[in-house]
């Protein structure tokens, strides 16, 4: 491919995802915008006066840092207990690009609900939590099964394709594709990008977007980790209820597809994990996957503590 072909330039563009190191004062203007949902815990949890909170994780650099071996990318003990103890309070669903059955292994809690494939496979159990009415049915939604052999496919032509560029991975995630490039030397990305884009060429149902030092082919359904939340919380029985507040915490460019959603319908709280300034339609940030853990801790906090306030009172009136 030649450095000038218009598909060499989209290969610069899907690469150009790193953003460059801000100036001090573009960070506490972005830090303005987005603000910590730590020093603004009072104000999310005032907003969800009267509302039912629901939970939506991201996993990889969310509850998991990003480490170079994306197999090895484990949650820590302490995460797993605050997102466990997250889940007795709020119905708590993990989104991730993740195939969901790789996703539920890390995370290993059956509690929770689990989107994986960038939502396009949906599991909710039968009534696996407590805010489920006991009568609820499983559901299992995966809008792109069309595609599986189409994807099976691909990927074998694209581990053919990559093993000539040291470093690089491709996972399959059933329902999309990851070429991974982060251990793969930065002369090499363009090219392993051109590669990856003269295989799609033969696939014109599938599309090219990209995370952190990943390229991400997926089927070009109109299907989202935003509206994989919304069909979550329709399946939990919170469609068109005005007293549910969705939180949902994310650290890449496909999270940003909820943090729209949420923005635009006006309900919730977008809340982007990031060091550094990047456009985002999140309300509030959060540093790293340890202040997820912080951010997680002081919700079940100031729930227990509602909690047993309110159980003070009703014993007062009862005393009585
Ligand atoms: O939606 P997510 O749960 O955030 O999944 C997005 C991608 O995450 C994984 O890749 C990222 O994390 C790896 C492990 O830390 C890292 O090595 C890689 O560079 C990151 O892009 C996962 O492996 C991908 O399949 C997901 O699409």
């Amino acid at each position: 491919m030649k450095a000038s072909s218009p598909t060499h330039a989209k290969a610069a563009a899907l690469l150009a995802s790193a953003p460059s190191v801000p100036k001090p004062d573009e960070h506490s203007t972005w830090m303005m915008r987005h603000p910590s949902a730590l020093s603004m815990f009072d104000e999310i949890t005032s907003a969800s006066k009267g509302k039912q909170i629901v939970m939506f994780l991201d996993y990889d650099g969310t509850l998991s840092p990003i480490v170079d071996d994306p197999d090895r990318a484990f949650m820590s003990d302490a995460m797993r207990d605050a997102v466990r103890e997250a889940a007795r309070y709020f119905p708590t669903a993990i989104v991730s690009g993740r195939c969901r059955d790789k996703v539920y292994n890390f995370v290993r809690l059956a509690e929770l609900y689990y989107a994986g494939s960038h939502g396009m496979d949906i599991k909710v159990p039968a009534k696996k939590s407590s805010f489920r009415k006991a009568n609820s049915k499983a559901v299992l939604f995966q809008p792109a099964s069309k595609f599986l052999p189409m994807i099976d496919e691909v990927y074998k032509t694209l581990l053919d394709a990559t093993k000539s560029t040291p470093g690089a991975k491709v996972e399959n995630n059933k329902f999309c594709l990851s070429v991974h490039f982060r251990c793969v030397d930065e002369k090499r990305w363009t090219f392993l990008a051109d590669q990856v884009m003269s295989v799609l060429m033969e696939y014109p149902m599938l599309r090219l977007t990209s995370g952190r030092k990943v390229l991400e082919i997926r089927p070009i359904i109109k299907w989202d980790k935003g509206k994989a939340m919304e069909f979550l919380l329709e399946s939990l029985g919170f469609a068109e209820c005005k007293d549910v507040l969705p939180l949902y915490i994310g650290d890449d460019r496909t999270d940003e597809d909820a943090f729209r959603v949420l923005k635009n319908r006006g309900q919730g709280f977008g809340i982007l994990v990031s060091k550094v300034p990047k456009e985002t339609s999140a309300s509030y940030s959060l540093r790293e996957p340890t202040e997820v853990m912080d951010f997680l801790q002081r919700l079940v906090e100031w729930k227990r503590l509602a909690f047993k306030c309110d159980l003070s009172r009703m014993e007062a009136a009862f005393a009585f």
